[in-house]
């Protein structure tokens, strides 16, 4: 029999749980995935049911292992890769959930947050985390769940209760709870944690009220996470990968030098632009935050994450029912040259980078009797693709470097029509892999650099392949002038759930 040379990435994403098995050349050998339920229980807030991610997270698991392609004696490891921010607390005792999973998206915490920005905190906040006192972070979330619930803090002071991110969730409940850790990329989205020393941090503890004996361990983003318990599937299997998905993309997106960017078309888009062992602290309201840690040393990335874009192209199809489809609406969009001047800000849970305004909402400027469903569905991608512009401008401002070429993945990039219009306002090479499933490829690779299957990160990086390259078309004038329209839409945008009507 060969040795093992499969790996096992498990991508908990915001809308779905996904496994996928990747040979060493990095193709794909198996794939399982489930949707599971989204919570709204009121205005603002997001909550997920972390029983029900790990159980559609198993389920995944167990249908990959029993795939024809795979016996397990092949699997060398497990790679975790997750929704980000997102927050899990626990009974340590029992492993049941104190509370639903407060979810990235959620804006629960904006008075919170304001009310510490009022204080004067965000400087020290911003200069200790590279992040920014925003809803979005784990720690607000935490600060949150430990103040509305009774007797949650002192349980917590007394190791009875532990908290984590979904790849410490995930960690728990694989190894039946021997390990409560984390990675640290992961630890860098939390607002508890020092950007430079890579640990949790005692100022930033002490003003979000939380106690250190909940929070978990801090590793490496490849090494020894443990291995899954006896009685799950794929029991004894080593877990030697974590990343958060953004930093597992540009993993997978073979991101090793610095100044190589990628963005991810996904629910929401994340631009990441690695920045080798210096992190560079933006001028321009993106976020700096840990690529991964490998050695010990940590690599570091400029961040813009932008909150809806997938999102915008369901809600068009659910809530509108504008189309039946993702593709449908590309292709209606594809079937017109522009969006008729209809400009679309879809800050349905506020704006994130560079805009970081919590109380805007989505508005939809420029309508006329002449707006058809293709324009409205071009307009749906234009907004992707101009909140990515934004980010892309912000990201050259800080980094002082131009950029060539932007490496594109998740489920929006394939979409051809938004990949030419995002070229067309760019400029630069918008470059497509033949592997989009990039996340969960960062994750095997971290995991087999874990476990030593890859010796060094030049044997990853020579496998990455294009697919297809988009470059400009059209007058650059026209496109200048789109991008123009939305800041003045999206300042039409800004501050509306705080406004009152006089
Ligand atoms: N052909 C397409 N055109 C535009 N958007 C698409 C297309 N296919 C998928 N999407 C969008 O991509 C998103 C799913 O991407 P995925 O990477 O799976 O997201 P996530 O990991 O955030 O759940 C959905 O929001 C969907 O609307
Ligand atoms: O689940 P995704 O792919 O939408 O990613 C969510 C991000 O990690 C949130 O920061």
């Amino acid at each position: 029999m060969s040795d093992p040379h499969l790996l096992l990435a498990l991508d908990q994403g915001t809308t779905s749980s996904r496994a996928i098995v990747f040979n060493k050349s990095g193709q794909k050998v198996a794939v399982a995935q489930r949707e599971f339920a989204q919570h709204y229980p009121r205005p603002g807030w997001v909550e997920h049911d972390a029983e029900e991610i790990w159980a559609t997270q198993l389920a995944v698991m167990t249908e990959v292992l029993e795939s024809p392609d795979v016996t397990m004696s092949a699997v060398a490891a497990i790679g975790i890769t997750n929704q980000r921010e997102t927050l899990v607390v626990w009974d340590r005792a029992s492993g049941r959930p104190v509370a639903p999973a407060i979810v990235w998206q959620d804006r629960r915490t904006a008075d919170d947050c304001a009310r510490w920005r009022e204080a004067g905190h965000e400087e020290q906040v911003t200069a200790l985390t590279g992040l920014r006192l925003d809803p979005y972070f784990t720690g607000s979330k935490l600060a949150w769940l430990l103040r509305e619930t009774p007797g949650l803090r002192e349980r917590a002071k007394r190791g009875e209760v532990l908290a984590g991110t979904i790849d410490t969730w995930l960690l728990w409940k694989l190894t039946d709870g021997a390990v409560h850790a984390t990675d640290a990329s992961n630890a860098s989205r939390t607002l508890l944690c020092n950007i430079d020393t890579v640990a949790w941090d005692d100022a930033l503890l002490a003003l979000m009220e939380v106690p250190r004996a909940m929070l978990p361990e801090i590793r490496d983003s490849a090494g020894d996470f443990g291995r899954v318990a006896d009685g799950l599937p794929g029991a004894g299997l080593p877990i030697a990968g974590v990343a958060g998905d953004q930093q597992a993309a540009l993993f997978g997106q073979a991101c090793f030098e610095r100044g190589m960017a990628k963005n991810t078309y996904g629910t929401g888009c994340f631009l990441l632009m690695q920045t080798g062992a210096e992190r560079v602290a933006s001028a321009n309201n993106l976020l700096t935050t840990v690529a991964w840690r490998l050695r010990g040393r940590p690599a570091y990335a400029l961040e813009g994450s932008v909150f809806v874009a997938g999102a915008a192209v369901q809600w068009a199809r659910d809530e509108l029912k504008l189309v039946s489809s993702a593709e449908e609406l590309s292709e209606l969009a594809g079937s017109v040259p522009d969006a008729g001047g209809s400009i679309l800000v879809p800050a349905f849970a506020g704006l994130g980078a560079p805009h970081w305004d919590p109380y805007a909402r989505g508005t939809w400027m420029g309508l006329t009797r002449g707006t058809g469903r293709a324009q409205l569905c071009r307009a749906v991608l234009e907004s992707i693709a101009l909140q990515s512009a934004d980010l892309m401008q912000a990201m050259m401002q800080d980094s002082g470097l131009e950029l060539k070429e932007l490496r594109v993945d998740g489920g929006a990039s394939r979409s051809d029509v938004l990949m030419q219009i995002q070229a067309d306002l760019l400029g630069c090479e918008v470059v497509r892999p033949q592997e989009t499933e990039t996340t969960a490829l960062g994750a095997a690779y971290l995991a087999g650099l874990g476990v030593g299957l890859w010796s060094d990160r030049e044997e990853i990086a020579a496998q990455w392949a294009q697919e297809r390259v988009f470059v400009r078309e059209g007058e650059r004038f026209r496109h200048d002038a789109l991008w123009k329209d939305w800041q003045r839409a999206v300042r039409r945008a800004k501050a509306w759930a705080r406004e009152d009507d006089a």
